[in-house]
């Protein structure tokens, strides 16, 4: 049966949002340019997946330690954050420009004496009278509840704007070339989706009720996306952990009935999550039917990987994994009979807290 859902058709776009990404190129260049001449410390906010996403953004400032980055939930910015260092910037990523929290924040940043910026794909008349600078980038609406094209439209603007200010004019070219990998990957992901979608429909006919994500640097974000893609559609109970910290603790569920994800980017830590990635394979020989691996690289593919294409910037490998994550997320949860446009009890933004 043909599967027809908002949520499909919102992530049957995310190529066409790419080609609008690199028509903005310019936007984020003069953006990166203003917050380079202006800040020293950089705040990234945002709630649910707008903060994974403001994990992922800060990465590539972070690593370079010429500015300092911090990326929190919105929620705790307003709690624990009353004094902020001088020449600092808090960005907010929204999806619609709405979220309670995420206004509240900016508010406050501003009144601590922070410039805001506020990136959205949509065009929020809250967010743009708060936000000293509101960056809206046109990927049309979004019609599925759970952020899947959203999430990655604004993670490349996040990433592209970070890397703009971290690095001179060469990167644009690089920045192009990276673009065009991952929009013929996503595109040839969505045209064998199938694959995907019915990885996801054997765990649930396997009757698999547990699902562990593991990564590491800018794949740690996207463990927690991953897993709070299958959460929201399926109710089913996941977690997210630095890939290493699963030896400490985690590895005694080994053998219980799960699902486990491994994003194994080529990066500082590939050598380290590809060993953990062995280990725990021949930990759990002969319980293959009831123990899943899943494993996401670009290189030593084998039966268990999903093969990620080979991008030089790690963060946008780390990003690749997540087309075929939504894709099985909408497999799984529709098998177990939930409607994933309409998720029980989540709205599109929260309007108070
Ligand atoms: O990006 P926004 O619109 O601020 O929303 C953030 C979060 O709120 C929700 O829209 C609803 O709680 C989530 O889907 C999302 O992760």
């Amino acid at each position: 049966m043909q599967i027809t859902y908002k949520t499909l058709e919102d992530i049957s776009e995310i190529p066409r949002a790419i080609t609008s990404i690199e028509n903005s190129t310019d936007l984020f260049e003069s953006i990166a340019r203003d917050l380079k001449s202006r800040c020293k410390h950089i705040y990234m906010i945002g709630c649910g997946s707008s903060y994974y996403i403001a994990m992922l953004s800060s990465f590539p400032i972070h690593k370079t330690k010429l500015m300092y980055s911090y990326a929190t939930p919105s929620s705790e910015f307003i709690m624990y954050h009353n004094k902020l260092e001088k020449d600092c910037c808090v960005i907010a990523f929204s999806r619609s420009g709405e979220t309670a929290e995420t206004l509240e924040a900016l508010k406050k940043a501003k009144e601590l004496g922070a410039y805001t910026v506020m990136v959205s794909i949509s065009k929020s008349e809250k967010g743009m009278s708060i936000a000293e600078k509101y960056v809206y980038v046109d990927v049309g609406i979004e019609r599925g509840v759970v952020m899947t094209k959203s999430f990655v439209t604004l993670s490349l603007t996040g990433l592209i704007i970070s890397m703009m200010m971290v690095s001179g004019k060469e990167v644009i070219d690089l920045l192009r070339n990276s673009l065009n990998i991952l929009s013929e990957y996503f595109t040839n992901v969505l045209n064998a989706k199938e694959i995907y979608i019915n990885i996801g429909k054997e765990i649930a006919l396997k009757n698999l009720k547990r699902f562990v994500f593991l990564g590491s640097g800018p794949s740690y974000p996207i463990a927690l996306e991953a897993s709070l893609k299958v959460k929201e559609t399926s109710y089913t109970s996941t977690e997210a952990l630095y890939s290493l910290e699963f030896r400490h603790g985690p590895i005694a569920t080994l053998g219980e009935e799960q699902v486990i994800t491994i994003f194994n980017q080529h990066d500082n830590s590939y050598s380290y999550v590809y060993k953990l990635y062995k280990e725990l394979r021949e930990r759990i020989k002969g319980l293959e039917k009831t123990s899943l691996f899943i494993r996401f690289s670009s290189r030593d593919i084998d039966d268990n990987t999903i093969e990620l294409p080979k991008i030089d910037i790690e963060e946008f490998e780390a990003l690749s994994a997540i087309l075929p994550i939504q894709l099985i997320a909408v497999g799984y949860a529709t098998t177990l009979g939930v409607n994933v446009d309409a998720p029980r009890n989540l709205v599109r933004f929260v309007e108070k807290f």
